[in-house]
């Protein structure tokens, strides 16, 4: 198994005839060709309906050739850049659905995103949804939720890590829409091709498993503007300043799950744990702000996120500068402030969250915020030790409501031939 080391999609190797063929053009080749040619003749000839693709290999334009590999070290989706598209889908195992039906599951879920990341059609039934797209940097991520174990007899392999996120005092959740048996991530570049593939993990799922929540997000189109490493989120800040890098030098020990772990099971090595929380934003009392205030409650310039005592996004933040009157210029209770790993004994997670939009309440509230998801290899030392602290006096909190929760167990990449959870579920 290789170690995963693209921070970004990395796009295939596709010369002008596309990639070699043994024995014809690939169905990715020619779905290339479908794509590229239909649009530009698409443009010309609107008025005589679609013209059907000719022969000839066009390549895929960047975006759509950009692909992840499946078989890696850690599951993809992880550290990967944020991608355009993002799914969140939670499963419950159908009644009578135990560990059997489970392996036939995973298996199938695994060998349709391998497929699937691979621009290949799904294995049975392809709806075609993205026949003219290559796989846009699909990635398909599987998750195990606490109840799970149960249900299929595996008690003894679950996670001590799984135990119930604690209650936060400003929480407002819906059960309904948290936790699940089972959570599958899907993001892509492409929003036909992410879902694409939330259709066909749904349709894998037959009847072993249920949907139990699904919902939608989104990320700015990759090279739209000219910062493209960090994002905005829907309040406008620059988001993921402070993500811990895949380049230093304990970004695995804070993300994954060490094969050498005593408190994790053997079969969640080169995993990691997921907290996944839908947070809703106030925009239209968070919009009423000054620039000043909004700043000042995070602690950050929103123009180029700099901290607020001075340089610019990259630059460290002076936490004891204080102004002319003698107060500190990040507050005390300024977002990045308190959320910084040495003000939280250290705890850190990479966050990697879609923005969402789900419609407009009838009193025209904005049903909008943050897929906030976060990677981590103990959440207890990472989203907890930082939420805690937040609930005891973050600036921001006054802005957002915490609305939906989940906690998954990811674990490591499927090598070859092998499905995702093998180690645990063949254990
Ligand atoms: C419990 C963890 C966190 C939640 C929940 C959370 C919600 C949340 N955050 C923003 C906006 C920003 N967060 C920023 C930094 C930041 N946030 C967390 C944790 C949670 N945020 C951490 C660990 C950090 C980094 C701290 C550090 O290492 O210094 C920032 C600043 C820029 C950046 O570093 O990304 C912004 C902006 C929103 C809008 C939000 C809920 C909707
Ligand atoms: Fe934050």
């Amino acid at each position: 198994m290789s170690d995963q080391t693209i921070p970004q999609a990395a796009a295939p190797e596709v010369g002008p005839e596309g990639p070699p063929a043994p024995d014809g053009p690939t169905r990715r080749r020619l779905l290339g060709t479908a794509g590229a040619t239909g649009l530009v003749l698409g443009a010309a000839g609107a008025a005589v309906g679609y013209v059907s693709a000719p022969a000839q290999a066009t390549p895929l334009s960047s975006i759509g050739a950009g692909q992840v590999p499946f078989h890696v070290k850690h599951q993809p989706g992880i550290t990967e850049g944020l991608q355009a598209r993002g799914h969140l889908v939670a499963f419950d195992l159908a009644a009578g659905a135990g560990r059997k039906e489970a392996v036939a599951l995973l298996r199938r879920w695994s060998e349709t995103a391998r497929r699937l990341m691979a621009g290949e059609a799904a294995p049975n039934d392809d709806t075609d949804v993205a026949r003219d797209a290559g796989p846009s940097s699909l990635t398909i991520t599987f998750g195990f939720g606490n109840s799970f174990f149960a249900r299929t007899g595996l008690e003894k392999q679950r996670p001590v890590a799984l135990d119930p996120l604690p209650d936060f005092s400003s929480d407002h959740l819906d059960k309904a829409r948290s936790n699940g048996d089972l959570w599958v991530q899907i993001g892509a570049n492409d929003a036909l091709v992410a879902f694409h593939g939330l259709r066909a993990i749904q349709k894998d799922a037959g009847s072993a498993a249920k949907v139990r929540w699904q919902m939608n997000g989104f990320n700015r189109t990759p090279g739209a503007t000219a910062h493209p490493m960090t994002a905005r989120n829907l309040m406008g800040q620059m988001d993921g300043t402070r993500n811990p890098k895949p380049t230093e030098s304990d970004f695995d020990q804070r993300i994954f799950v060490p094969a050498s772990s005593k408190k994790d099971p053997a079969w969640m090595a080169n995993g990691s744990y997921a907290v996944v929380r839908r947070i809703r934003m106030l925009l239209d009392d968070w919009e009423k702000l000054s620039l000043t205030a909004q700043e000042q409650v995070v602690g950050r310039r929103k123009a180029n996120g700099a901290p607020l005592s001075g340089g610019d996004e990259t630059t460290a933040m002076d936490l004891e500068k204080t102004d002319a009157n003698g107060d500190l210029v990040v507050p005390l209770n300024a977002h990045a402030r308190i959320t910084r790993p040495d003000q939280n004994g250290g705890a850190a997670m990479l966050r990697r969250p879609f923005s969402y939009h789900d419609g407009i309440d009838v009193d025209g509230t904005p049903d909008a915020g943050l897929l906030f998801v976060c990677w981590q290899a103990d959440p207890l030392r990472g989203f907890v030790t930082v939420q805690r602290k937040l609930d005891r006096g973050d600036a921001l909190s006054k802005y957002i409501r915490h609305e939906a929760s989940g906690l998954f167990a990811v674990p490591g990449g499927a090598a070859q031939g092998e499905y995702v959870g093998q180690a645990l579920l063949e254990a």
